[in-house]
């Protein structure tokens, strides 16, 4: 991932210059039940523009639960979910969940990883921009015939995977099938599936899950990568903290479906109701090391 290096340190914009812009995405009063669970209880944040916006909390606190209500999967019981893109403001909580991707662009990536395993590396990218093809085809046999327009559309779509394949160092396996990557390539293949929707906000629900430490980096420059040359905003769900507290620009932490913080980094790390969060009714001990360590708990 070298060649994203050199261009991955752009910082996102500072505190002073992002107060006062409208953000990306507003959440109020969010409120997801389940019959008698409460999976999200009132929750309330906003997500900034060219900002990575993190979601954390302890197993169970809601966090997909909220990916889920903002990308249609589930409609929330109660809230208001405002997108402010530049090609439009959506209400997402009133649009139809399988028209949130195409018309509002927020592209997401499942924490069990969800590809066409049987289809190439490169097809799975073409699959992606599905909608795109169809509109270039007027929902007609144009695309069986080849006539002009579908063409360009194709070809189009091609270059733009083969574009995301460079990116995440996956241009070698373009044609091999997507089940046989090694699992850190499949977490990226999924990053530039979603990138292939040309989306204004991405949400990635635990992307550094099952990654080694150097994946993890990897990973880490991607995203800021993503963030700098793309403009988007990125909405992070994480547990490994070395992803979270390094490339955050935000977080809101969630417990048994509450907000329980909001802030920076630096504010999160000293926060006593995330230190309690994590650490529950247990010892200090029982913290993984890693988290600890992030938390500022233990050198
Ligand atoms: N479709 C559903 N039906 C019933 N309960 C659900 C459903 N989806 C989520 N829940 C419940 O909502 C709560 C929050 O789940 P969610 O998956 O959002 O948590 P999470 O913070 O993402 O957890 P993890 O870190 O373990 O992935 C849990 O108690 C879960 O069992």
């Amino acid at each position: 991932m070298s060649a994203i290096v050199a261009t991955s340190t752009a910082a996102a914009p500072g505190a002073a210059a992002q107060a006062g812009i409208e953000p990306l995405l507003r959440v109020e009063h969010l409120t997801m039940r389940f019959g008698g669970l409460v999976a999200i209880d009132d929750v309330s944040f906003e997500a900034k523009p060219e900002q990575i916006t993190a979601i954390i909390g302890p197993n169970g606190a809601g966090k997909t639960t909220v990916f889920n209500c903002l990308t249609g999967f589930y409609k929330p019981t109660v809230g208001r979910l405002t997108l402010n893109a530049p090609h439009g403001r959506f209400l997402l909580e009133q649009i139809d969940g399988f028209r949130i991707a195409q018309r509002a662009k927020v592209a997401r990536t499942f924490q069990n990883i969800r590809l066409f395993p049987g289809m190439s590396v490169l097809e799975n990218l073409i699959v992606a921009q599905h909608n795109k093809l169809m509109r270039a085809s007027g929902f007609s046999v144009a695309a069986l015939i080849g006539v002009g327009g579908y063409r360009r559309a194709e070809r189009r779509a091609v270059e733009l995977a083969r574009h995301w394949l460079e990116k995440v160092q996956l241009i070698d396996r373009a044609d091999k099938p997507a089940g046989s990557l090694p699992y850190g390539g499949q977490r990226r293949l999924e990053i530039a599936r979603a990138m292939c929707t040309e989306p204004v906000i991405l949400c990635l629900d635990e992307p550094a899950a099952g990654l080694n430490a150097h994946e993890s980096h990897e990973l880490n420059e991607l995203l800021l990568w993503i963030r700098a040359e793309y403009k988007i905003g990125v909405l992070l769900i994480e547990h490994d903290m070395s992803v979270v507290m390094g490339i955050s620009d935000h977080i809101v932490v969630l417990d048994y479906g509450r907000k329980i913080a909001d802030g920076n980094p630096e504010q999160i790390r000293k926060d006593p109701a995330v230190i309690r969060a994590y650490l529950g009714e247990a010892e200090e001990e029982n913290l993984p090391p890693e988290v600890a360590a992030d938390l500022g708990l233990k050198k």
